[in-house]
């Protein structure tokens, strides 16, 4: 597996990185956490913009972004614009979508930028490419919150992600049994097999909290922890999870 390197961390090398989400709405508050957070170091801070009250002014975006830059030193950014369907907080029509991945590139605002799979391919391609040009690294990502798709839906999904171009790629989904989980982390193990970009998986809820801790043996390379407020079902505070994951390291 190619292993991606974003500022002073190697994504898909050793122990999983952890990132932190802010899903605060205005920027002061959103400041405030981030200091709070920069002081936890973890390696991302996910800054999850469709909770942001100024997401579609670009301007105000990109001062916000400079603003929690300057708070996180050498923590990587990581911008993500959730939509409605797949988990996230507001609805954009496709172009407006695209708008602000735009925005988000060429204005350098971050180091990395989260693009959805459930879009249009060509325009897929064209910010992925606008977003490398721009130096930034981009993971594409998938979410299904009501059900787990079979393992081979889960691995073509990811292995599309690395068709198109993306540096790595990321899928959550919504674990209804045992078998599930497992499905999940079967695929997940597939994925890091053959693909040769990093992989990032999660089942969530209760059933699938295991999956947050356990990515070193299954080959998730990145996994979300909270400090505060959660911004997925399951997910583990940063403080459990670096204890769990201390545990579970693989010598
Ligand atoms: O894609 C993901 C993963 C996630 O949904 C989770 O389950 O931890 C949390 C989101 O903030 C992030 O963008």
């Amino acid at each position: 597996m190619k292993t991606v390197q974003v500022r002073n961390i190697t994504l898909g090398q050793g122990i999983p990185k952890i990132a932190v989400p802010l899903v605060d709405t205005d920027r002061e508050a959103l400041v405030k956490q981030a200091r709070t957070v920069a002081a936890l170091k973890p390696d991302v801070v996910e800054w999850r913009i469709d909770f942001y009250q100024d997401v579609t002014d670009y301007d105000k975006l990109g001062q916000t972004a400079t603003a929690i830059r300057e708070v996180l030193g050498d923590i990587a950014l990581l911008m993500t614009f959730r939509t409605k369907g797949e988990g996230g907080n507001l609805i954009l029509a496709d172009d407006q979508y695209f708008q602000l991945c735009q925005a988000i590139a060429k204005g350098k605002m971050a180091d990395l930028l989260d693009v959805e799979l459930e879009h249009d391919r060509q325009e897929i391609k064209q910010v992925l490419d606008l977003a490398h040009r721009n130096g930034l690294k981009t993971i594409m990502s998938n979410h299904d919150f009501d059900k787990t798709p079979s393992e081979t839906d889960i691995f073509s999904r990811l292995k599309e992600m690395a068709e198109l171009g993306s540096d790595v790629a990321k899928l959550a989904a919504m674990p209804n049994n045992v078998t599930d989980v497992l499905t999940l982390l079967t695929a997940t193990n597939r994925a890091q097999e053959e693909l040769d970009i990093p992989v990032i998986t999660m089942s969530m809820g209760d059933l699938g909290k295991v999956s947050r801790v356990a990515g070193q043996v299954f080959g998730s390379a990145l996994t979300f922890g909270a400090v505060g407020k959660t911004s997925a079902p399951g997910q583990i505070s940063l403080e459990d999870l670096r204890h769990d994951m201390a545990d579970l390291k693989l010598n």
